[in-house]
């Protein structure tokens, strides 16, 4: 049998996936494993650079191959990249995983992610890209949540504890 992750991340840019996911590994004892990390690690280019070169398209299609094989090849926590659940394959592959979606509101958004040249879909008044992405998504994100962990006014150890909470896992 092929490992399954014991928890998927998914959520928006910047709303704590990787610092999350990082403490909720340490408090569980396993793995961190990021989907982003993935693709930058295979391709030896940053994100940003692959949207440059060669389009959102193609991008969505070197992640989509990411998160099949993290999905399959990993038994810790997983966190996804933020546009990982627009591919309905990916969010079948979801289906009966426990998947914790980190929420926000809009200014805790523009606060964590600013003007991040490296976030290349928030480059131009992140603001308004913000409330239009999540509207895109939102509903997306709650359609492949096992639990949804608000992260606003929150510390990163307070959105962990909320989310072993969530989950009922103990911790290692
Ligand atoms: N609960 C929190 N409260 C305040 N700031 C936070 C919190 N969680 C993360 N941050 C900060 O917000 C920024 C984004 O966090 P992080 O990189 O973990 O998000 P992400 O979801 O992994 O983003 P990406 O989609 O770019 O991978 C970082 O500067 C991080 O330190
Ligand atoms: O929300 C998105 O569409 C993205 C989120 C990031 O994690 C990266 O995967 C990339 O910048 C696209
Ligand atoms: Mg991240």
């Amino acid at each position: 049998m092929s490992p399954v992750p014991l928890v998927v991340l998914v959520g928006p840019m910047g709303v704590g996936k990787s610092t999350v996911g990082q403490l909720l590994a340490e408090r569980l004892g396993v793995g961190y494993r990021d989907t982003d990390d993935d693709i930058v690690a295979e391709q030896g280019r940053t994100i940003a650079e692959i949207f440059v070169d060669e389009g959102e398209a193609a991008f969505r299609a070197i992640e989509k191959e990411a998160v099949r094989a993290a999905l399959s090849g990993h038994d810790g926590v997983l966190a996804l990249g933020g546009g990982a659940i627009l591919d309905a394959d990916t969010r079948a592959l979801l289906a009966g995983q426990r998947v914790v979606y980190l929420s926000m509101d809009v200014e805790e958004a523009v606060k964590r992610t600013g003007l991040n040249a490296a976030r290349p879909l928030l480059a131009v008044n992140p603001r308004k890209q913000w409330r239009e992405l999540m509207d895109a998504r939102r509903y997306l994100y709650e359609e492949v949540a096992t639990a949804v962990v608000a992260t606003d006014g929150r510390t990163p150890e307070e959105v962990t504890r909320a989310a072993l909470d969530a989950l009922e896992l103990k911790e290692a």
